[in-house]
């Protein structure tokens, strides 16, 4: 009974606070269309929009089946937020990029301030804070600066493998920590310990308490119920606003204690600090005073986004336990060029197009970012297409990498896809799209191929990949899942790692054959 009666105050509550608000934004943005159609797309249903028809959790699928039937441009709406998904390449590339100026803003997310996400870069409005945090991050991870962070890269991988030849049932910790220890030497020259770093781990609970809820399609829940935020903690239903307040507290922490750390060793290190953010707290020092605050800002915002500098190695060992012949085939290439006497490093790349061909590969099967987001600053008409200010447009990178005509069989891992007949490496390389495209395009892009590629082509020469073996010694068969969010990952899998024949402790840590 009581029960029943808070639902119904709940239903009364909801249509008193959110329908008006819903109709009146639809209906004051119809004449705004002027007499252009949308897109093709599912029928919206009143109010709602499209939100029951689709996957929350992953809701590429649904639009991969909406492609099917409208195209490769689709309108939909979520309550009141209008969208249009882009599934090709091109129409990206002439939005995104030939009319950048108008196109990188982002979408409004109701979850993006709730749960911590509010000073990031990756999700900042196009503007003066957006333009300054950029220019930051521009100068430690741009082309030719990010060269100088190759000799770091190289130490942390012949970490990372020591430490699955260690311990290789941790093999994603070891990953993560990897793709960490890049990012957080090169912005505040801390060096995390290899296992149980106390700021990588609070960098990950935060992650694991945000990312999910940041897919629009599940943060429409808090746009149609805002008031969930402010219900008392005792009240059914307010378990989202305990986890945005755990989210939050774990961000602010993430923001604050590197920089403190950083500010610290500057103070009372006799070394010198080399890093992002002791180069510009310097900067920052010469500034007027009513300058450094948004500095300040900017520059807490570029370097706790760093972090969120994700890494594909995961995907990429999915696909050496699923394809042990591929990795046999680039352990050959690798042992030919490079010889059993040394690790690669980065002056091997050019002489190993297999590993590069896996590196693509890698990318293109799996994405990272399964969709991107851009917003409209100011209406356009696209291919007879009115587009008002303030229209989302969802950039869906899986329908590009899993495009059928472009990539026969693409659900399967085919490096060979990237040669031509003649065996040479082809021009077609998904880093064109993986990363993105226009004035939002991944700024961390160049340490990131680095990394990866480092990675790959490591791992590659140190161990050999199989599945794991249960007790009667049979393969230990599995079904590969995902930990979804705003990036996308493989969950953890049985496998086995060990060391090739050749490989000794000794071999991982100096590269050299004892
Ligand atoms: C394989 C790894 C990575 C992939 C696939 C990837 C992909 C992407 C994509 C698709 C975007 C959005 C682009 C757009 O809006 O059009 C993005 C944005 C961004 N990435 Fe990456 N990224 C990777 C690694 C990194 C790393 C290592 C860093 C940091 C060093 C980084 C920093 C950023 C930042 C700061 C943004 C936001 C840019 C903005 O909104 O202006 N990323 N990334």
């Amino acid at each position: 009974m009581v029960l029943e009666i808070y639902l119904t105050l709940l239903v009364g509550l909801i249509c008193l606070v959110t329908v008006p608000s819903i109709i009146r934004r639809l209906v004051l943005s119809k004449p705004r269309r002027r007499s252009l159609p949308l897109p093709p797309g599912p029928r919206p249903l009143p109010i709602l929009g499209n939100v029951l028809s689709l996957d929350a959790a992953e809701p590429w699928k649904t639009y991969a089946a909406w492609g099917a039937i409208y195209g490769d441009i689709i309108y939909s709406r979520l309550l009141d937020q209008e969208f249009i998904i882009l599934n090709s390449q091109s129409d990206v590339i002439e939005l995104f990029e030939k009319r950048s100026q108008r196109y990188s803003d982002r979408p409004f997310i109701a979850t993006l301030e709730p749960f911590g996400w509010g000073r990031n870069l990756a999700f900042a409005p196009y503007g003066d804070h957006w333009r300054l945090s950029r220019r930051i991050f521009h100068q430690t991870f741009r082309a030719e600066a990010s060269l100088q962070l190759r000799p770091m890269q190289l130490t942390k991988v012949r970490e990372m493998i020591t430490n699955i030849f260690d311990d290789p049932g941790r093999y994603t910790s070891h990953c993560e920590t990897f793709a960490a220890a890049v990012t957080m030497i090169a912005v505040y020259d801390y060096d995390p310990t290899p296992r149980d770093d106390p700021i990588v781990h609070l960098a990950q609970q935060f992650l694991r308490a945000s990312l999910e809820a940041l897919i629009p399609e599940r943060a429409v829940a808090l746009r149609l119920f805002p008031f969930l935020l402010y219900l008392p903690d005792w009240c059914p239903g307010s378990f989202l606003k305990r986890k945005a307040r755990q989210a939050r507290k774990y961000s602010e922490e993430w923001v604050e204690f590197p920089y403190q750390y950083v500010q610290n060793r500057m103070r009372n290190d006799a070394h010198p600090v080399d890093s992002m953010v002791s180069d510009h707290l310097t900067r920052m020092r010469r500034l007027h005073p009513s300058q450094r605050l948004a500095y300040e800002d900017a520059l807490k915002s570029a370097a706790s986004t760093a972090y969120i500098g994700i890494s594909s190695l995961m995907v990429f060992i999915l696909a050496m336990i699923l394809n042990p012949h591929i990795a046999r085939r680039a352990q050959e290439e690798i042992d030919n060029v490079v010889g059993r006497d040394r690790l690669p490093d980065f002056d091997d790349r050019l002489s190993l197009p297999y590993v590069e061909a896996i590196m693509r590969e890698t990318m293109r099967w799996q994405p990272l970012v399964p969709l991107v987001m851009h917003t409209a600053t100011s209406s356009d008409v696209y291919k007879g297409i009115y587009i008002p200010e303030g229209f989302s447009f969802k950039y869906f990178r899986r329908a590009i990498s899993r495009d059928e005509m472009r990539y026969p069989n693409a659900s399967q891992f085919i490096p060979e896809r990237f040669f031509t007949p003649e065996g040479r490496l082809n021009d077609d390389d998904p880093a064109q799209f993986i990363f993105g495209f226009g004035r939002r395009i991944c700024p961390g892009r160049h340490t990131a191929d680095a990394s990866m590629w480092i990675g790959i082509a490591t791992m590659l020469a140190t161990f050999h990949f199989a599945r794991a073996k249960d007790a009667q010694g049979n393969d230990v068969e599995f079904e590969p899942s995902y930990v979804n969010g705003v990036t996308r990952r493989p969950m953890d899998f049985p496998c086995s790692i060990s060391p090739r024949s050749h490989i000794s402790r000794t071999t991982l840590q100096t590269g050299q054959q004892s």
